[in-house]
């Protein structure tokens, strides 16, 4: 039986998390922590594992603090930067403990994303657009700006041209946002949860690569999976691409 802490328990993810692991005959929900608790030996009360969907502003010392617990961590918030990363690597082999974050836990999402770097050698135009519901604190998507890094990784490996983009104005700045060269539009709209669409074109053709997230539910399997498998996967991993051990990564 694996032990198992959520921070952000309350949350929208949290909650269903907590579900998720209520449900699961080899995982036992030890902890349910949020805004204002502690996070500390005490109080994620003997678990193996502590889930964190929580904020930005507050996944970082939440991280450290479960490593300094004891714990191995699994994480779903967004906004991470490279120093906060390689900040939780350096924390993660002193603690001896292992952490997966993961900008998207869906596998319709992971998938996506790995078929987009697959594809964009080929294509000479590549953007993304992420859309989302009203209530998403940060934009872009964490999942939306790892696609970008992955494209523009594949194009940057197979010599790829600049991407054709004759716009000469665009004062207002409606041609979305550039993750390391590659354009990406964030939309907010009521009625969604968790959207993202690729497109990748040639003259004459486009290949279009479409992930929904309709229930929260879409998640768990992928949150599961890592807490499952954060033991065994040592210091930091980035993606649940690698959790899964997808062929042609
Ligand atoms: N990787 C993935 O697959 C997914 C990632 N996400 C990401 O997960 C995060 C959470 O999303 P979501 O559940 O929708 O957001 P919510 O706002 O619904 O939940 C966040 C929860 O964290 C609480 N919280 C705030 N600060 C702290 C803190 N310091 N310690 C513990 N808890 C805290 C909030 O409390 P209060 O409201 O009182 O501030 C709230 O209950 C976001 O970054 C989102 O982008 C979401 C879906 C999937
Ligand atoms: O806030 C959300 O809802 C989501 N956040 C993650 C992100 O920023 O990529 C994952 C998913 O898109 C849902």
């Amino acid at each position: 039986m694996t032990n198992v802490a959520v921070l952000g328990a309350r949350g929208r993810m949290g909650k269903t998390v907590c579900q998720a692991v209520t449900d699961a005959d080899d995982l036992q929900l030890v902890a349910e922590l949020d805004a204002g608790d502690e996070v500390t030996r005490e109080t994620v009360a003997g678990a193996d594992a502590v889930v964190d969907f929580t904020v930005p502003d507050a996944t970082k010392g939440n991280v450290l603090a479960a490593l300094a617990a004891g714990c191995h961590v699994v994480v779903g918030t967004t906004g991470w930067t490279d120093a906060g990363l390689a900040e939780v690597e350096a924390a993660a082999g002193a603690a001896g403990r292992n952490v997966i974050i993961a900008p998207n836990f869906a596998l319709s999402s992971v998938l996506a994303m790995h078929f987009a770097a697959l594809a964009a050698p080929y294509f000479e135009s590549a953007e993304v657009i992420e859309l989302h519901h009203p209530k998403k604190l940060d934009a872009p998507s964490g999942t939306a700006a790892a696609t970008a890094k992955k494209i523009a990784a594949a194009r940057a490996a197979s010599g790829s041209a600049a991407m054709p983009d004759a716009t000469a104005a665009d004062p207002d700045g409606t041609r979305g946002g550039l993750i390391d060269g590659v354009r990406v539009h964030a939309l907010r709209v009521s009625g969604l949860t968790a959207h993202e669409e690729i497109l990748l074109g040639n003259p004459g053709e486009l290949l279009t690569i479409r992930t929904d997230s309709f229930d929260r539910q879409s998640f768990m399997p992928g949150v599961l999976l890592a807490v499952r498998k954060v033991g065994g996967l040592p210091g930091l991993t980035v993606g649940l691409d690698h959790v899964m051990d997808l062929p042609g990564r």
